[in-house]
């Protein structure tokens, strides 16, 4: 026990006989001030589509029986994953750091769940997917589950797989809450099984996730866009977004009643966060496999905790105005971005005010995911080295963080709207101290809110209501009784001791005091558990919270500066960039180079005049007020949905915003143009005009285009263009209407369109960016970017899928 003060601290000698003491994790990756507690972030990348395993001996999943009593020297061996750089095998003599601290922390009720509990932990996850919700996709979803009957609701005439080993795999699940599936079988196996069936349906998954028609999602990733309820006119927010599984779930559901917001796009949006640039590359790279869906999209880049509100003007400062502005420059701000529609309903101030009754003007957005950065130990069945590396201390080096994120979420949460705070960890201080303390510090304005009817089918467990603070220190598990005690408990290191925060504690639970006061504490039943032997998945956590009220203001004080800005943890109310637009730090502030600007006149005008004619006169109009670039040169015209444009362009704070991508890139510049931006029509690249359509531009344009660009093109025409991506066609090889159409049009981008003429589904094919040349040929000529390079072949193919079927059912 060494000279530790053992008063205070109950300390439990490790159990461990054998095994290496575990090793301490890398230092931390952000702003968690952890003090000297080592921080361990993991992030749920949950792209299962990830197929870059190599080895071939597929782990079978089953659902494991609780596992019988082991041999003295037995190993326990972990599911291979793709990541199979560290050791799989676990003594199965010593008990790891994570079994004793969650048996502590009681999450079970009793030995057999924890038995259940940590063989499925040990056993693969079985794949799952969800099929796409897009309006855009419908006719794929129902072409891709005809294709898949056999293999997803198999009968007596359909024997059931086998594995490799000969085990017979369970049927496929239908999960109704999420449109979604789990398969008998885990990943490795499918993608390396010699059976007949696994093999088609390892096939038929990977043809689907290439075309966006279904997706590979862990199943607890889905549970919080589940929850959520995304509608069409959302503005939803994905604060720590990367790899964006949540994003493109939100995303897809914005699309899912079709076009319905002004110029055709859905009047929502999403805008996606994450604190690492590379990150959110990632994601747009992700999302941009959505297409034309990414024009109700941005990609930031902020520190959540610290993510700007749209709806505070740039100019304030704390307790007034920035020097050298002044009021005249809010009052500006603001009567400009009201005329520019600028999203809210909140009082304008940017603080609160006696007039607005104290409070502080609420965010911008209807619906906001928070899935913070977490332990990750819920992911233990995709990660398995968590077992040897896991330390209590992660969670606690990442509470204060998790509480700061999910605080300024609240802040920019309209009223009436719902949060999501989320993590994959069973660890209470990230999760039920986390969802108290923010109830406790937001008052009377959010309340929790209990989720279950919303996925129905989900088994689930209740929140916590009371649990332990624990450390190890030297492979011993100190259960620490309050945070009084620890700071007086000297035989803690400082740096421990630092990290430890009031709000880890358990809340004050509800009943009657001795002196017979009724106290009420937090509803933490509402929050939904997922453990691993409900439904074979990973651990997840999540509460629903609605904003109900604007946040509390401070009090003012003398000098002008709230009370509440003083106190710690109240950054996540009051926004630190509250000095930008004037001095940081006395440094003048650089100017912001994300901004996203109005294309110039000229190009306005010039693409008004070549794609406008044909009656699209007033639709061109219309759409060039929501076409940007961010480059002087113009090279890159892209449109952003109203929805979006309205947080990323309109809103009066959209200044701080650090975008990184939004919206769809509808024309790029030829490379053989030179000089100015417009031009008006012909001019270089062979007399073609300098702008060139690109594919997911064609999906935006033809909503406004006039008929003067347009082909419509019997199905017969359209697999000519397809079946050859990138060759010259003759304009001869064409029907002759299609061919004399073309000939009569200058040379440059065009718009194909699929002619109806029977019963075909109506989304077989979409407008087509083709390439009319000044040698009479048509080519379709789709660019991708990086890491996408597989996907043109794909979708041609996939629409060349569905013209036969249509063919074949008697359409076009
Ligand atoms: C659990 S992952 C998010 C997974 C994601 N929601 C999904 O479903 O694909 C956490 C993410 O938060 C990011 N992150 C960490 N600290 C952050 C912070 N302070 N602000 C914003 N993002 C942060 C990480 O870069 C990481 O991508």
């Amino acid at each position: 026990m060494g000279k530790r003060n053992r008063s205070r601290a109950m300390v439990l000698a490790r159990k461990r006989r054998g095994g290496a003491p575990a090793k301490p994790a890398a230092g931390a990756k952000d702003g968690g001030d952890a003090g000297a507690i080592p921080n361990k972030i993991t992030f749920d990348d949950d792209d299962d589509d990830d197929d870059d395993d190599d080895d071939g001996d597929g782990d079978v999943r089953e659902v494991p029986p609780p596992p019988p009593p082991r041999a003295p020297d037995e190993k326990i061996v972990l599911p291979r994953t793709s990541a199979p750089w560290f050791s799989r095998t676990l003594s199965a003599r010593s008990t790891t750091h994570f079994e004793e601290y969650y048996r502590r922390q009681n999450i079970l009720a009793d030995e057999r769940e924890w038995s259940a509990f940590l063989a499925h932990l040990r056993a693969p996850l079985p794949v799952t997917f969800r099929m796409s919700i897009m309006a855009s996709h419908r006719a794929g979803v129902e072409e891709a589950l005809r294709e898949g009957k056999r293999l997803l609701t198999p009968g007596a005439e359909n024997p059931r797989p086998r594995t490799d080993d000969g085990r017979v795999v369970p049927p496929p699940r239908r999960l109704d809450w999420c449109d979604g599936w789990q398969l008998g079988v885990d990943k490795m196996t499918l993608k390396y099984s010699r059976d007949a069936t696994l093999r088609e349906t390892q096939r038929w998954l990977v043809k689907h996730n290439s075309t966006g028609v279904l997706t590979r999602q862990a199943v607890d990733s889905m549970v919080p866009a589940a929850i959520l309820g995304v509608e069409p006119h959302h503005a939803v927010l994905d604060l720590c977004a990367s790899p964006g599984s949540k994003t493109t779930q939100c995303l897809e559901a914005l699309h899912a009643g079709g076009e319905t917001g002004g110029g055709g796009a859905p009047a929502g949006c999403v805008a996606a966060n994450d604190i690492d640039p590379r990150r959110c590359y990632f994601l747009v790279r992700r999302c941009a496999a959505l297409g034309a869906a990414t024009q109700a999209l941005m990609v930031t880049n902020h520190h959540a905790q610290w993510f700007p509100n749209g709806n505070v003007p740039l100019t304030t400062v704390a307790g007034g105005t920035t020097p050298g502005r002044g009021r005249d420059a809010i009052a500006k701000a603001i009567a400009k971005a009201k005329a520019n529609g600028a999203p809210g309903s909140a009082p304008l101030a940017p603080f609160a005010t006696r007039e607005d009754g104290g409070r502080y003007p609420e965010g911008s957005f209807d619906r906001i995911i928070c899935d913070v950065p977490c332990s990750g130990d819920g992911t233990l069945r995709k990660n398995p080295q968590i077992w040897s590396e896991w330390r209590p201390e992660f969670a606690m080096g990442l509470h204060a963080l998790q509480l700061r994120i999910a605080q300024r979420g609240v802040a920019l949460l309209k009223v009436g709207g719902y949060m999501v705070y989320s993590t994959c960890s069973f660890n209470p201080v990230e999760n039920e101290a986390v969802v108290a303390e923010l109830l406790r510090r937001c008052g009377d304005a959010i309340e929790l809110v209990d989720a279950s009817d919303r996925v129905k089918g989900l088994r689930r467990r209740e929140g916590m209501t009371t649990w332990k603070v624990i450390t190890t220190v030297d492979d011993e598990i100190l259960e620490h009784a309050s945070y009084e005690d620890c700071q007086r408990d000297a035989s803690l290191g400082v740096g421990l001791r630092r990290a430890f925060r009031p709000s880890m504690w358990p809340p004050v639970a509800s009943g009657v005091t001795r002196l017979g006061v009724r106290v009420r504490g937090p509803p933490l039943r509402r929050c939904v558990r997922l453990v691993p032997q409900d439904g074979d998945m990973g651990g997840f956590f999540a509460a629903l919270i609605r904003k109900v009220k604007p946040l509390r203001g401070p009090s003012p004080t003398s000098e002008g500066v709230s009370t509440a800005m003083k106190a710690p943890g109240a950054s996540a109310i009051v926004p630190r960039a509250m000095a930008i637009g004037g001095l940081v730090g006395g440094v003048p502030r650089p100017p912001l180079e994300h901004r996203y600007v109005p294309a110039p006149e000229e190009v306005l005008d010039a693409l008004t005049r070549e794609w406008g004619g044909g009656g699209g006169g007033d639709a061109m109009r219309e759409m060039c007020a929501c076409l940007f670039t961010r480059s002087t040169s113009c090279r890159r015209v892209t449109y952003l949905s109203p929805g979006i444009k309205k947080m990323c362009v309109d809103a009066i704070g959209a200044e701080r915003l650090k975008c990184v991508w939004s919206g769809v890139r509808v024309w790029e510049k030829r490379d053989d143009v030179r000089g100015g931006g417009g031009g008006g029509g012909g001019g270089g690249g062979g007399g073609a005009f300098p702008y060139r359509l690109t594919k997911e531009g064609a999906v935006v344009l033809a909503r406004h285009a006039g008929d003067a660009r347009r082909l419509l093109m019997p199905a017969r025409d359209v697999k000519q263009l397809l079946r050859d991506l990138g060759a010259d066609v003759p304009l001869k090889a064409f029907t002759p209407a299609v061919a004399n159409a073309a000939r009569a049009m200058t040379p440059g981008s065009v718009l194909c369109e699929l002619k109806k003429v029977g019963g075909g589904s109506d989304d077989a094919c979409p407008p087509l960016a083709v390439e009319l040349t000044p040698e009479g040929t048509l080519r379709v000529e789709w660019r991708y970017r990086k890491g996408l390079e597989g996907a043109p072949k794909a979708a041609a193919a996939a629409i060349l899928r569905k013209l036969d079927a249509n063919s074949r059912d008697g359409g076009y």
